[in-house]
């Protein structure tokens, strides 16, 4: 009976009770920590749904005259700085940021999305099909850095000898 309680209690903390505490609702489930779950974004909207709709947004407003690639590059660069004001005299920030507040999260994917929308524009107004060239890239990435060569050292590939 005891044991049903305490199953039940920890059902109903991971039920919502008391918000998201998935990581206390493992430990009573189980007994131990749970394992670090690496983070990972939802599978949609792909870099082509964004591209699309920001072609949409675009074309409504008529505003291609001015979505010319250099001032995509200027309008990028501007929201960079944006997210960097979040990040400006706070010293080192951890993973997770866990000291920030909701609001300060929210404003972080506001800036980060305004950069993503304007590169995904700016790869469209040069003809660069984004996804692709990342793959190539990452591809060019693991030749210039090989796992066993590199593996826990942050060096420049020019500073290595073959
Ligand atoms: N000519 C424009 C203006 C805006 N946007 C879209 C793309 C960005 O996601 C967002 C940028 O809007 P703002 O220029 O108003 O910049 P912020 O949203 O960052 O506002 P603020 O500068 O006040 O923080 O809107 C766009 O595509 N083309």
């Amino acid at each position: 009976v005891e044991y049903c309680a305490f199953v039940g209690l920890a059902r109903l903390i991971k039920h919502n009770m008391f918000g998201d505490k998935s990581d206390i609702c493992f430990m009573l489930l189980n007994g131990g920590p749970a394992p670090r779950q690496r983070f990972a974004f939802s599978p949609e909207p792909t870099i082509e749904d964004i591209r699309r709709m920001q072609a949409e947004f675009t074309d409504e407003r008529d505003w291609n005259q001015f979505h010319q690639p250099r001032n995509l590059l200027l309008a990028m660069v501007g929201e960079v700085g944006e997210v960097s004001e979040l990040f400006q005299w706070r010293g080192e920030v951890a993973e997770g940021l866990p000291d920030w507040t909701e609001p300060e999260r929210e404003q972080l994917a506001h800036e980060l999305s305004d950069v993503m929308i304007y590169l995904v524009e700016l790869a469209e107004k040069c003809r660069v099909d984004l996804p692709q060239a990342v793959l190539r890239k990452m591809a060019l990435n693991r030749l210039k850095y090989p796992a066993n060569k590199v593996h826990g050292s942050a060096k420049k590939y020019t500073e290595y000898q073959d």
